[in-house]
């Protein structure tokens, strides 16, 4: 098959993409990186193929400054924006800290809306004006590339926003970004909201236009597609979606979108799409901020399945279940979790991977058991599918088996079990204390088998890490000059206790039986 997600299509619109996990992503709570920590991103963004990466706030701290600075001198390919307010000491700032880039931009931004004019700024809208207009202007002195940004842009008046843009780009702004800065708007209406901006703007083709969308209410990827439909071809988006509040715009679920259904989103951003998984690790490691697991594109769950119909749908073909490759955003394969929700194709699977050839019926008894084992346990390893094989390869022509096992145990003793097994068809029970919760069930054994075989060895290890790992107990009994060891395998270690007693105590009995029929045959 071949993988369309991967590559851009001929003929495609190309959106820059403007990665802002550097000032905006870090702008969240808890996500502070290191100077070394933001470098680390930075070349990442760089390789991968971002077209602008907004490394910080000059302005903001010494600190800032200097990490966008270093990230100016040392990209190779992107541009490196600084942001900055109207106040000329943030331009200034913002400018001598980019002016070490090939190509270095300053971002100025200022609120439009009347909410954020009248409350916060405190400004009439002539003055927001005016400091627009003059910190375009200033910009232009340092650097040819400017971008603009009309802060909380979605809830400002649409005549005023127009004015505005009208007036940046004539004063040298050659991006225009209208931000739904509190994630209010719709797909619907941000699309409109750029389609009328162009059309009403007279000089709106000497800019190009920006989305960049929060994602208050969930929207934030949508918003954004719809802004590039409406007519915009730069997109601010974030690693991971990291972000002021509920995070930005998802870089990677932007990228993905457009590549996957090109169809309707016939544009191109060039990023290389099989290094998506890895910066979203890298990001997530920088600012210690876990990806939630179902997370789309980059979460560990992505592209894996446990229920049993998607498993065997996934193994007889893989599109039924994935709508794009996992080597298309850098991940190595789809993962088939074995569980409690998993069916038999995919057991069988599992276990032909381990290199385990078993009989139809072989497999049935496993899956039972291995249903029994998941219902107990979060998660199923291939080590717990080994112990299962060979429980069932060694268990196979048991005589004795263990039916049911209740033990009660704690610092009042005596401890008590209760056993139930089967013996060639027929249920017995006995109850016996013991000096410990396993002699309890060893002494039960003892008394429904009765034999002379002595414990010669009983060891415990944990199949898996985790504390519902499976035991994994080794018992080896010796009777006649003859020694015998048997493994058992469960959650429970008096109950694999229980499994590799009786295991041994099978072996015995069948190598007793086997020479008393060869003494007969002789
Ligand atoms: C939507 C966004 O993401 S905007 C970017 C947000 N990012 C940040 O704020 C991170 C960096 N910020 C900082 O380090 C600090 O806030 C600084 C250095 C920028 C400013 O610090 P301070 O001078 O102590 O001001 P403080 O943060 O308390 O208040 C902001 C001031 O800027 C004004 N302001 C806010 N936006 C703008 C703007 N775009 N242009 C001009 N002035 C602005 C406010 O009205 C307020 O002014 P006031 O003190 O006269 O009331
Ligand atoms: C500075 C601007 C672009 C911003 O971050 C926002 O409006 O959310």
């Amino acid at each position: 098959m071949t993988d369309t997600t991967t590559h851009p299509r001929a003929g495609a619109d190309r959106v820059i993409i403007f990665d802002t996990t550097l000032r905006d992503g870090e702008q969240c709570p808890g996500a502070t990186m290191t100077f070394e920590e933001k470098m680390a991103v930075a070349d990442l963004l760089d390789t991968m193929g971002v077209d602008v990466i907004e490394a910080g706030y000059p302005a903001a701290s010494n600190g800032d400054f200097e990490a966008v600075a270093e990230i100016a001198r040392r990209t190779k390919r992107a541009v490196v924006a600084g942001l900055a307010r109207t106040a000329s000491g943030d331009i200034d700032r913002a400018g001598e800290a980019v002016r070490f880039a090939k190509r270095g931009r300053i971002h100025t931004f200022v609120s439009t809306s009347p909410v954020h004019m009248k409350y916060k700024l405190q400004k009439t809208p002539e003055q927001v004006l005016e400091m627009s207009v003059a910190a375009v202007t200033r910009a232009r002195g340092f650097v040819d590339d400017v971008e603009w940004s009309a802060e909380d842009g979605t809830r400002t008046e649409i005549d005023f926003l127009c004015r505005c843009v009208e007036a940046v780009i004539k004063a040298g702004a050659t991006t225009v970004n209208i931000p739904d800065t509190v994630g209010y708007t719709t797909p619907d209406e941000y699309r409109a909201l750029f389609r009328t901006v162009r059309e009403r703007v007279p000089n709106s083709d000497k800019a190009v236009f920006s989305v960049h969308c929060h994602n208050d209410l969930g929207m934030a990827v949508a918003n954004s597609l719809a802004g590039v439909e409406g007519g915009a071809r730069q997109i601010e988006c974030t690693i991971n979606g990291i972000g002021e509040r509920a995070g930005n715009a998802a870089l990677e679920e932007i990228v993905m979108a457009m590549r996957v259904r090109g169809d309707v989103y016939p544009y191109d951003s060039g990023i290389e799409s099989a290094m998506l998984t890895r910066a979203s690790k890298v990001v997530a490691s920088a600012t210690s901020f876990p990806v939630q697991y179902n997370k789309a594109i980059v979460g560990r769950n992505a592209f894996a399945h446990e229920s049993g119909i998607h498993q065997d749908g996934m193994l007889k073909h893989t599109q039924t279940y994935e709508i794009m490759t996992p080597a298309s955003v850098g991940v190595a394969k789809t993962s088939l979790v074995l569980g409690k929700h998993s069916g038999r194709a995919a057991f069988r699977s599992r276990l032909e991977e381990m290199g385990h050839k078993v009989s139809d019926n072989q497999l049935q008894d496993m899956f039972v058991r291995f249903k029994e084992l998941a219902d107990r346990k979060k998660t199923v390893y291939d080590e717990d599918i080994e112990a299962l094989v060979d429980e069932n390869v060694a268990h196979l022509h048991d005589r004795i088996r263990l039916d049911s096992l209740t033990v009660i145990a704690g610092t009042r003793g005596p401890q008590r079990a209760t056993l139930r097994l089967d013996i060639d068809g027929r249920k017995v029970t006995e109850e016996a204390d013991g000096n410990g919760p396993i002699d309890a069930v060893f002494n039960a054994i003892k008394a429904l088998v009765p034999h002379e075989a002595v414990l010669e060895l009983y060891q415990v290890h944990a199949v898996t890490e985790g504390t519902d790992a499976q035991a994994d107990v080794s018992v080896r009994l010796a009777a006649d000059g003859r020694a015998v060891t048997a493994r058992g395998a469960d959650p429970d270690t008096l109950v694999a206790s229980a499994k590799a007693y009786l295991g041994a105590l099978n072996k015995l009995q069948a190598g007793t039986a086997r020479m008393h029929a060869q003494h007969a045959a002789e």
